[in-house]
């Protein structure tokens, strides 16, 4: 497909995976291979990802154990149906093969959350990433799309309906899933509701729906889908995921499909003290085939701090924080490769996280 002359190959904006032939050196990651991969299916002993089905009685003592020793897992017996996630991949799929002039009209503006182009936490790095990607909030559903379809035709109607049916079984399934983290962390049916009464968080959750295309690769070895991070909310349902360990990776087995990987985030990480981590996970490319993914991210509102829950126990390891004051801590740690978990500790002074976040 050529690129189309306002949108030429010089344009930091748009990079024409369709047409590349090689990786530019501006794609091109060193160190991407210094550790093994493993396979994570269910034969790999200790590295088997693990599965939590929600409908298993012992479903929230499998959720602590993998919050604990992994920060993810795999769901399964969630309830949305096969049939509505092969719709919601079909019109990701039809977005995705716009042409590029039609995708960049909704490109994100700088500071804005939402939008279409390279992921947000690419620009944090020298390097591209060999991906594009969509983020839009399912609250604000119909006007965000309208900045893709702003003829709000056929494509527009079938993509914000199914979207819309989409969001409704999976803000469903997010309190349904919190309700399981809290008995994971050992609170009765009473102790939760308390919980809940204190500190609204299943109700005032807000979602975020972000959209990963990966196109193909000619040199999948040298290139990187999505750079190894934490989500920073407090747990995302994804659809496919690579577990970094300290000297392996271990890859989500293909028997994954139509589980969400859940990914606890690091909100999630402070909410409970520590108890459950957030995990660091990446996505590589290959030659043969295009992947998509969705994400969908739970997290705060935006002006609500997030401090250790009492019920957790222990000592508060954690100072309160909002998601954006956490989101300008990680700005932060990103660019001196210190750890933002850390610089927002309880041995950090008060003045220093203040420092932090208004600097
Ligand atoms: C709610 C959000 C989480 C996210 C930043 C965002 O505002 C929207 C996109 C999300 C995403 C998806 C790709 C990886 C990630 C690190 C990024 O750059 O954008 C996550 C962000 C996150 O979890 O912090
Ligand atoms: O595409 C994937 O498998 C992972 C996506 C991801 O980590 C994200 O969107 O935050
Ligand atoms: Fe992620």
């Amino acid at each position: 497909m050529p690129t189309p002359s306002h949108l030429s190959s010089k344009d930091p904006r748009y990079f024409d995976f369709r047409a590349a032939r090689r990786v530019p050196e501006t794609h091109a990651w060193p160190g991407l291979h210094d550790h093994p991969v493993v396979d994570g299916g269910h034969s790999a002993g200790e590295d088997a990802v693990p599965v939590v089905d929600m409908r298993d009685p012992g479903a929230a003592e499998a959720v602590a154990r993998a919050a604990e020793q992994w920060g993810a897992f795999l769901l399964q017996g969630h309830g949305v149906p096969h049939e509505l996630l092969a719709r919601v991949e079909a019109r990701i799929a039809g977005m995705f093969a716009l042409p590029a002039t039609e995708k960049m009209r909704a490109v994100r503006r700088p500071g804005d959350s939402c939008g279409y182009g390279s992921p947000p936490i690419s620009s944090f790095f020298a390097k591209s990433m060999w991906s594009e990607g969509y983020t839009f909030s399912p609250a604000n559903l119909r006007s965000d799309l309208r900045r893709l379809w702003p003829k709000q035709g056929h494509d527009y109607r079938l993509f914000c309906e199914v979207m819309e049916e989409f969001h409704g079984e999976m803000r469903a399934l997010s309190d349904r899933l919190m309700e399981l983290f809290l008995a994971a962390l050992g609170l009765t049916g009473e102790q939760a509701a308390a919980v809940e009464a204190e500190h609204r968080i299943a109700e005032t959750m807000t979602a975020t729906m972000h959209l990963n295309w990966y196109p193909k690769c000619p040199d999948p070895k040298r290139a990187l889908g999505l750079i190894a991070h934490t989500d920073s909310g407090f747990f995302t349902f994804v659809l496919q995921l690579f577990r970094h360990g300290p000297d392996r990776r271990v890859t989500v087995p293909a028997e994954a499909r139509d589980a969400f990987v859940v990914n606890v985030g690091d909100l999630f990480q402070i909410l409970t003290n520590g108890r459950f981590h957030s995990v660091y996970h990446r996505a590589v490319v290959n030659c043969d085939s295009d992947r998509i993914s969705l994400g969908y991210f739970l997290g705060p509102p935006a002006d609500t701090k997030v401090a250790p829950l009492r019920e957790a126990g222990g000592k508060p390891a954690y100072r309160a924080v909002t998601w954006p004051e956490y989101m300008a801590v990680r700005k932060k740690a990103f660019t001196t490769g210190a750890s933002a978990l850390k610089m927002v500790s309880a041995s950090t002074d008060d003045d220093d996280l203040s420092d932090l976040i208004s600097s």
